[in-house]
Order: structure tokens, then C-alpha cells, then sequence
């Protein structure tokens, strides 16, 4: 599916030089996808080049929260184009699974469209490919770290405890399969009134903070649950991008800056796995 040389994951058209990052969650609703596309442009605004894989077999949410309208072009059967948005590259496998599809009949079809993606999409020298799993502990979301051995898990949990019970699952799996976990983001972790600014607890709070400890991990950042923030996903506007010096925005840089501070090679030792077409 790719090669590993000189510390970065080399593609068919492209490669990926400091991180392949699988976005997970316990359990759906918790702002993953929102999550996924925010950090994206926070890392782009930090200068990086990014591109995002829609893998969210449940709803694949990515083109209309980063505003995509395009579609991939075909140079041939075996050479995709990818289309952009604010700079970032964008694939969903929504493009490829019918949507109408139950869940179990599009599952099979997507190992196949991600083996395609990794080789076949003209991706370009990337430094970050981020990558939107299904969420919860489903067969789904390990069988593709399990094709990617280089991926990094990072987790997405709302404060609220049985949200951080489930997540904590996923990373337990992902442990078995020698995923390594770069840290948690809690979403949704505050409401914060725009009249008086007061916070409001609504899912509880600590409850990242509780898992990291428990998975011996970082609490990369503590996002607040505010209408902008909805209504940017809403609009295809993401917040990073419409509203940069918003504390939130600010937030997904210093979440964005961290994960870049980390930046460590690609472990030679382990293996990708390809699939048969
Ligand atoms: N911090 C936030 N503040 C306000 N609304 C938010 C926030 N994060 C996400 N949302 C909203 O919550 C809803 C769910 O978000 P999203 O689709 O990103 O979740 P998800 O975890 O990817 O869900 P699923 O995996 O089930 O598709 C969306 O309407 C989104 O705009």
C-alpha cells in the first residue's frame, strides 16, 4: 500500500512526511468529523501541507463541513485527483460507497477504497494526511488501523463519562494492535454564554483530563460547545478558517502546535499490509 524511506511514508503519488493520524471516537455525535476538518486548517495555518481521508462509513460528513463541493477527477483507472479546499486535499469514500447501502454491505467495499486512496490519489508531498474513522470500537475503525500500521490514534471524547468510557475502549484495542496514541481532545467541554461569558458544564467536566491520566496520555485541548462552532460546519465555513482569532480557533492551533512539537519519524520496523482488489 506504501513504503517507508528515510523516516516518511512514501505513496504511488505522494508521500507523507511527519504524521498519518486516524481520528477516533467512542462513540458517534461527539464532533469528530468537526474536529477532524478544524485541526486540518489549523495545521495548515501553521504551515504544513494537509489532506484529509473521509472514512466515516456512518456519515461521511467531511465535504460539507470544510465546504467541498467538487469532486475527484480520474486521469485514469488508476490515477485520481483530488479536490481542495481551503489548501487541504480532500477524499471521502463517500465519492465511492453508496450512501444508501446498509452499513454491512458498504464495510467490505471500504478497506478496498482505502487501499485505492493510499495508492491510486495523486496526494502530493504532504506533511499531515488525517484520517476520519467510524466511530466507536467496530470492526471498521481496527481493521483500517490495522492497514496502517503508521497511523497514530488520536481520540475525540466529549467530558461526559460514558463518552470517555467508550473512547477509552478504542484506545484500548488500538494499544493491541500497537497503534500508538498521540492524545486526547475533548470536545464539547463548556458552553460559554456570548452574552456574559460564563461557562456552563453541560457533559460534566475532568472527564478527558481523567482519561488521559488513565491511558498515560496527554489532554491535548479542551474545545467549547458554542453555535459558532456548529454553524461554521453548517455553512462549510470552518471555524479556524471564518474566525481565526476566536478563543476556540486558537485553541485547534495550540492543539495543532502540540502535535507538531512531536513530530518524530515513521518506525521503519512496522509493516503496511496490502489487500487483494
Ligand atoms: N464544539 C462544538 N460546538 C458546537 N457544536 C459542535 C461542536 N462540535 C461538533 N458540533 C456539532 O455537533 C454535531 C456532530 O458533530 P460531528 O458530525 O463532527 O460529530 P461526529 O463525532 O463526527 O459524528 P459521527 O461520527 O456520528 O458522524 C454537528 O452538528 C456539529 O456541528
Amino acid at each position: 500500500m506504501y513504503s517507508l524511506e528515510n523516516g516518511r511514508i512514501e505513496l504511488e503519488h505522494g508521500s507523507i512526511k511527519e504524521g498519518l493520524i486516524a481520528i477516533a471516537s467512542g462513540k458517534g455525535g461527539v464532533g469528530k468529523s468537526t474536529v477532524t476538518v478544524n485541526l486540518a486548517v489549523a495545521l495548515k495555518a501553521l504551515g504544513k501541507e494537509v489532506a484529509i481521508i473521509d472514512a466515516d462509513i456512518h456519515g461521511f460528513s467531511i465535504p460539507r463541513i470544510i465546504g467541498l463541493s467538487d469532486n475527484p477527477a480520474a486521469l485514469s483507472e488508476k490515477e485520481i485527483v483530488p479536490p481542495e479546499k481551503n489548501g487541504i486535499k480532500v477524499m471521502s469514500m463517500g465519492s465511492f460507497v453508496d450512501e444508501d447501502k446498509p452499513i454491512i454491505w458498504r464495510a467490505p467495499l471500504l478497506l478496498g477504497a482505502l487501499q485505492q486512496f493510499m495508492e491510486d490519489v495523486h496526494w502530493g508531498e504532504l506533511d499531515y494526511l488525517l484520517l476520519d474513522l467510524p466511530p466507536g470500537t467496530g470492526d471498521m475503525a481496527l481493521n483500517i488501523m490495522q492497514q496502517l500500521p503508521h497511523a497514530e490514534l488520536l481520540l475525540v471524547t466529549t467530558p461526559q463519562i460514558t463518552a470517555t468510557n467508550v473512547a477509552g475502549r478504542i484506545a484500548g484495542a488500538a494499544d493491541k494492535l500497537n497503534v500508538e496514541l498521540i492524545g486526547i481532545i475533548e470536545n464539547m467541554s463548556y458552553y460559554q454564554c456570548v452574552e456574559c461569558d460564563h461557562k456552563e458544564y453541560i457533559f460534566g467536566s475532568g472527564g478527558g483530563k481523567e482519561l488521559a491520566r488513565k491511558l498515560s496520555t496527554e489532554l491535548l485541548g479542551e474545545l467549547p460547545l458554542i453555535p459558532l462552532i456548529r454553524e461554521g460546519g453548517d455553512k462549510g465555513q470552518p471555524l479556524v478558517s471564518s474566525k481565526p482569532d476566536s478563543k476556540a480557533a486558537r485553541e485547534y492551533l495550540s492543539i495543532g502546535k502540540k502535535i507538531i512539537d512531536r513530530q518524530k519519524g515513521f518506525d521503519p520496523d512496522k509493516k503496511p499490509m496490502s489487500l487483494k482488489k
